[in-house]
């Protein structure tokens, strides 16, 4: 765990504000329909997917094929399909973990006139955030504080570094509704929703410009079910979200754009079919 020192739990769930990271929103028309952004200008970005291919290392088959996506910043994308359809794998290639073998995966930035200003860039791997089913699977600390924290710089660093990583750890605490579990907890001993809120907010504390989720339902009770869309639901109006999930009803209400993952990989835009 890293040694950065911190302050206490006490401190850093005594702020009362409700805003997700501090940002000011406004509500503008997009192309498709309206979402919320932070800037007031009407420049936007969208992340794009241009005609990726996926075929794994020393296979013959695509398990994605040409598929094309585009979603605005501020708004959430939900993918839905069969299951062995290649959703987790498309997740995969957006948050960097593995590369397509041809396409690729950018952020174009937009004027208010909906044409492209700038070349497009990239998306930086540190700039997704990824959430895996099933993500309490995966927690190796022994308390809420040392899992949101692991990995985390081990050197002593400044008292900037250490204010900066505690401010982090403060909002997304708070935007996953976490403040009140005391930060010593066994992480294991949460409930199931709590568990699911402390995955989203391990992810949080590195402020992604994307946050892509696989199932971010499954498993839970009905209570923690509704629970995690309200939570989702707020986080939306602070960052792009990109679900991949069978819960088509509970999510249907925060759904801007939908996609179906057809087998054999082809992806195509598709209202949710409720
Ligand atoms: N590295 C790999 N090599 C070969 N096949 C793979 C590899 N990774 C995944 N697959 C196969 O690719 C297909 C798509 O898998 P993927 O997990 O992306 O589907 P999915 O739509 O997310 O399914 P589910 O809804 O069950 O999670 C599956 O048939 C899977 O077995």
């Amino acid at each position: 765990m890293g040694s950065v020192p911190l302050p206490s739990s006490s401190l850093l769930i005594s702020s009362s504000s409700s805003s997700i990271f501090g940002r000011s929103s406004s509500t503008i028309s997009y192309p498709h329909r309206r979402f919320r952004k932070v800037d007031v200008s009407c420049d936007y970005s969208c992340f794009e997917i241009r005609d990726v291919s996926y075929r794994p290392p020393g296979t013959k088959i695509d398990l994605l094929s040409q598929v094309n996506l585009s979603i605005p910043e501020k708004s959430f994308g939900l993918i839905f399909g069969r299951s062995g359809s290649g959703k987790t794998t498309l997740l995969q290639l957006i948050a960097g973990l593995s590369k397509p073998t041809s396409g690729s995966i950018y952020v174009q930035r937009y004027g208010d006139d909906d044409q492209q200003i700038k070349s497009p860039e990239p998306l930086q791997p540190e700039r997704v955030g990824i959430v895996f089913q099933f993500p309490e699977r995966y927690f190796v600390a022994d308390t809420v504080l040392d899992e949101v924290t692991f990995g985390w710089p081990r050197q002593k660093g400044g008292l900037q570094l250490r204010e900066l990583l505690a401010s982090r750890l403060q909002k997304a605490i708070m935007s996953v509704g976490l403040t009140g579990i005391s930060l010593d907890k066994d992480p294991h001993s949460l409930s199931g929703g709590y568990k699911r809120r402390l995955a989203l907010a391990i992810q949080l504390v590195q402020t992604p410009d994307l946050l892509i989720l696989d199932e971010p339902l499954a498993g839970l009770d009905w209570k923690a079910r509704a629970d995690v869309a309200k939570l989702l639901k707020d986080l939306k109006k602070e960052l792009t979200l990109l679900v991949v999930s069978h819960d088509l009803k509970e999510l249907a209400s925060l759904v801007d754009q939908s996609w179906r993952m057809e087998m054999g990989g082809a992806l195509k835009k598709e209202p949710l079919p409720i």
